[in-house]
């Protein structure tokens, strides 16, 4: 029988034997198959087998409970129980991984020296083709895209700065990058280069391009990778480059039109392009897609394929291992038993920071992000998909204190997030003291804490009620977005380079901060907001764009992404020199921002993980390059 009690709960008793239903197992999968739109937990087992559910109070004044579970199921429990829900919480499934990289476990990160070896040999012969006085510049530019695009250009930063440097200057000196303006494709490869590297070429090399009336001439339709490599180029434009902005809308129209008619190897290439620039993309996954394009090349150079391939593969056992590590320490720590509520995405974390930085020299940054983001990921599902306010204040208070004493105050299960992201911080902290860096831990405490303070005003704003204004709106979800908390980590990961002020310097939001907090904030909100609203969820960027300028969803979403252009211009723009700080830190920033555009590239990649995400992670950390 299923009854209200007078909080608009539901009961549910039956009379047949207790003890069965007292697996908690035969309940979840029992919940498993009903028709409710969440998930209820198991809180506790009572006495005379009285389990306890939670809901939050939204869900009760909307009656979902009631509106959305099937009685018959209920019933159909071989149980004798009382359920009482007083808890709405997200259905987020489960992980799509299980155990599966623990077996990758590894306390030696060795590579095999044998490999070791053959790569050393075959990039002794690739830095001789860079340094070659006989290979044309042209053919250098060549090579080094190819070096970049194929991952391996981590090896050779010093030969590649002195080859753009020299073209550069020639540049700077003679107003024309002689020697590229012939070849279209050349000349946007050239331009693209120099852009990555912080290197300012006027966008008005590509005039010559252009018919008698200014428009992009209709001759370069049969010039398909030059379009390509124009439209590559396109993306790396700083505000007020028109012209870039024509060859954006001339490339990409005729791209798309011509993309099914091209031989196989060109399609490949340009649908690929299309769906994700080669600016906007995961370094790792753009290598691993360009070493099978590379291949299909017949002009390819052998030995710089080999050398890629061996490369990726020797990356991706390191990569393993510590995927293996720190889902070893998640399933020790009983994560998804510990808080049920919240996503299990300990993979995807970690491809958060494989993303963020692949080289094998940044194998404690990646431990330290991915680590950080599922303990974020944890916070947020608790803020904003489980915890009562009153719960969520003492949190809130607790990690202000930032005290183990503070553990008392809070329910158990509280209890288990506060000390996991307590211990973190010491293990941050033995490390740091190590290193003679100790002055970095306040600013990781004090942005830690910005960023609760942003879930709990968040979470005040929805029991109220309240509706925020755009702007209150930008202000708060600015800080509970985290993104300045991120910025620390990586930074801190990134060892004694990254000074102190380079820590001064992302506290202080500058520039591109700004710009990389509002694509991964609106970027999240235009994938994930009808879905978070549907299960209560304070207003997102849309929400507010909506009802303060009265328009519709989707004309609020076009404005998002009309930010998130503008964003990446700001962002294109800090990279050029006299940069503020050091190109790797910004390169950090960027690869935050290339993540966030890939994992919510058409839906939100990262609670619902069955799709393409896990495609990415199975070629990058689990298929090895065939060699
Ligand atoms: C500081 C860091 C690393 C934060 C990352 C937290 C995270 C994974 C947010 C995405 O989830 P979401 O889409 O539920 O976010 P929100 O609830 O803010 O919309
Ligand atoms: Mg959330």
């Amino acid at each position: 029988m299923l009854h209200t009690n007078r909080f608009g709960s539901i009961s549910l008793c039956s009379n047949v034997q207790k003890k069965s239903i007292l697996d908690t197992n035969i309940i979840r999968s029992a919940f498993h198959r009903q028709t409710w739109n969440f998930r209820p937990q198991i809180r506790s087992i009572q006495d005379r087998g009285i389990l306890l559910f939670y809901h939050t109070e939204k869900a009760v004044s909307q009656n979902l409970l009631l509106t959305n579970c099937s009685m018959s199921s209920i019933a159909s429990l071989n149980s004798d129980a009382k359920f009482e829900l007083h808890r709405n919480v997200a259905d987020f499934k489960p992980s799509v991984w299980g155990d599966y990289f623990v077996q990758h476990a590894s306390e030696s990160m060795e590579f095999d020296q044998n490999i070791v070896a053959q790569i050393e040999t075959r990039k002794n012969d690739v830095r001789n083709m860079l340094v070659s006085k006989i290979e044309k510049p042209l053919a250098k530019v060549h090579l080094i895209d190819s070096i970049i695009r194929l991952g391996l250009s981590y090896h050779f930063e010093d030969e590649i700065e002195e080859i753009l440097q020299h073209v550069y200057n020639d540049y700077a000196e003679n107003g024309e990058l002689t020697n590229f303006e012939e070849n279209l494709c050349s000349l946007a490869v050239l331009f693209r280069l120099l852009r990555q590297q912080g290197l300012y070429v006027s966008p008005n090399v590509f005039n010559k391009y252009k018919d008698e009336k200014g428009n992009f001439s209709e001759r370069l339709l049969s010039d398909v990778e030059g379009m390509l490599s124009l439209y590559e180029a396109t993306h790396m434009m700083v505000h007020g480059e028109d012209i870039l902005e024509e060859a954006l809308v001339f490339t990409t129209t005729h791209l798309e039109s011509i993309a099914n008619q091209l031989s196989c190897s060109y399609a490949i290439q340009v649908k690929q392009s299309l769906r994700q620039t080669l600016h906007k993309n995961v370094p790792r996954l753009e290598a691993r897609s360009y070493i099978s394009i590379y291949e299909h090349n017949p002009l390819h150079d052998e030995n710089l394929l080999i050398l890629a391939k061996l490369d990726f593969n020797m990356l991706q056992s390191l990569h393993q291992k510590e995927f293996g590590n720190l889902c070893k320490w998640w399933k020790e720590l009983d994560v998804p038993n510990k808080l049920p509520y919240a996503r299990d995405r300990i993979v995807e974390c970690c491809f958060w920071g494989l993303g963020i930085f692949f080289e094998p020299q940044y194998s404690q940054a990646r431990k330290m992000v991915s680590k950080l983001f599922v303990i974020a990921t944890l916070t947020d599902d608790t803020y904003d998909a489980y915890g009562t306010i009153d719960e969520l204040e003492l949190f809130t208070m607790a990690i202000e204190r930032w005290d183990n004493s503070c553990l008392d105050s809070l329910p158990d299960y509280m209890k288990f997030l506060y000390r996991t992201i307590l211990d973190f911080y010491e293990e941050i902290e033995v490390d740091m003291r190590n290193e003679g860096r100790g002055y970095v831990l306040n600013y990781y405490k004090k942005e830690f804490k910005i960023y609760i303070q942003g879930y709990m005003s968040e979470a005040r704003w929805l029991t109220s009620k309240h509706k925020p204004t755009l702007e209150e709106y930008i202000c708060v979800s600015r800080d509970s977005a985290g993104y300045a908390l991120l910025n620390i980590i990586c930074y801190i990961g990134m060892g004694d380079s990254a000074i102190e002020d380079i820590f001064k310097w992302v506290s202080s939001w500058p520039k591109i901060v700004n710009a990389a907090a509002a694509i991964c904030r609106i970027k999240d909100d235009i994938m994930t907001s009808e879905f978070e609203q549907k299960r209560g969820h304070v207003s997102s960027f849309v929400e507010c764009y909506m009802e303060q300028y009265e328009i519709s969803r989707q004309a609020a979403i076009q404005e998002g992404q009309r930010r998130i252009v503008d964003a990446w211009k700001d962002m294109n723009e800090e990279c050029l020199r006299p940069t503020k700080v050091p190109m790797p830190f910004l390169t950090r920033i960027l690869n935050i921002c290339r993540v966030m555009e890939v994992i919510y590239k058409d839906k939100d990649n990262f609670t619902n993980t069955e799709g393409e995400l896990k495609t990415f992670i199975k070629a990058l950390l689990v298929d090895p390059v065939p060699i």
